[in-house]
């Protein structure tokens, strides 16, 4: 049976006196979790979080990481640099960052190799845009983005997370019906487990919108092994009752 996991994501939001509040709720209500509990924060908090959730059941990590290990890449941060900070996991290939900063399915598979190389756990994004999904292409999309990075980890493909998180879900309030997503689940798993049973036992988040009022449906599904958590993740109530909602 894999563990569930909630993991929220910050992305470009917070302050030192917010997320020391923020932090101190979630360490307090989320002790007993059964589950497993990251936050994946902004670089600027990583001494923050590293320093406040010392010793607590809540994980840290990254929303991105370069694929150059150090030298002259002007606002890149490296895996190595993350990995001093002791964050556990991070994000690469977030559908934000695709969009904005164009990278692309090969950049994402080799961030994601940089983060396993340098000992933590990559949590790889896939998903498709309502146009792909209205023209039937959301499988051939994710499984286009999965792909990429499976041929490049071949067995270690196991050391990884992966979410999908359709992009129309994001941030909209429109959440994919526990029956679509559990639908594309079921996709990236019976590919996940064309490489092993290793690879087949890989956790898989769904993400975009996930709510209190939404979570535990989601999670019942078969293939849902937990969230992504963006926007509910910066309510500390919120985070709290997904977290709560996991089986
Ligand atoms: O990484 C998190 C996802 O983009 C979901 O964001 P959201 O929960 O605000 O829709």
């Amino acid at each position: 049976m894999r563990q569930q996991f909630v993991a929220g994501n910050w992305k470009m939001n917070g302050s030192l006196a917010g997320n020391a509040a923020l932090l101190a709720e979630v360490m307090a209500g989320a002790a007993q979790a059964r589950c497993e509990v990251a936050v994946c924060v902004p670089f600027p908090y990583l001494a923050q979080a590293q320093q406040l959730l010392q010793g607590s059941k809540i994980a840290f990590g990254a929303q991105d990481c370069s694929v150059h290990l150090s030298g002259a890449h002007t606002g890149e941060v490296a895996v190595g640099m993350l990995q001093e900070f002791g964050c556990r996991y991070v994000i690469v290939g977030h559908s934000e960052r695709r969009a904005d900063h164009h990278e692309s399915d090969e950049q994402v598979a080799e961030k994601a190799q940089r983060v396993i190389e340098a000992g933590m756990t990559p949590i790889v994004c896939v998903g498709e845009t309502l146009e792909e999904r209205e023209s039937g292409q959301t499988d051939a999309v994710v499984l286009r983005q999965l792909r990429a990075v499976t041929q490049r980890l071949g067995e270690q493909t196991s050391r990884i997370v992966l979410a999908y998180e359709p992009v129309w879900a994001i941030g909209t309030g429109r959440t994919a019906t526990p029956e679509q997503a559990q639908a594309v689940h079921a996709v990236l798993r019976d590919h996940l487990k064309t490489l092993g049973e290793a690879a087949g036992g890989v956790q898989i988040l769904y993400g975009g919108s996930v709510k209190p009022d939404n979570a535990q449906v989601l999670f019942a599904q078969k293939d849902i092994d937990g969230g992504l958590i963006g926007g509910a993740s910066l309510k500390a109530a919120d985070f709290l009752a997904i977290i709560a909602a996991t089986r």
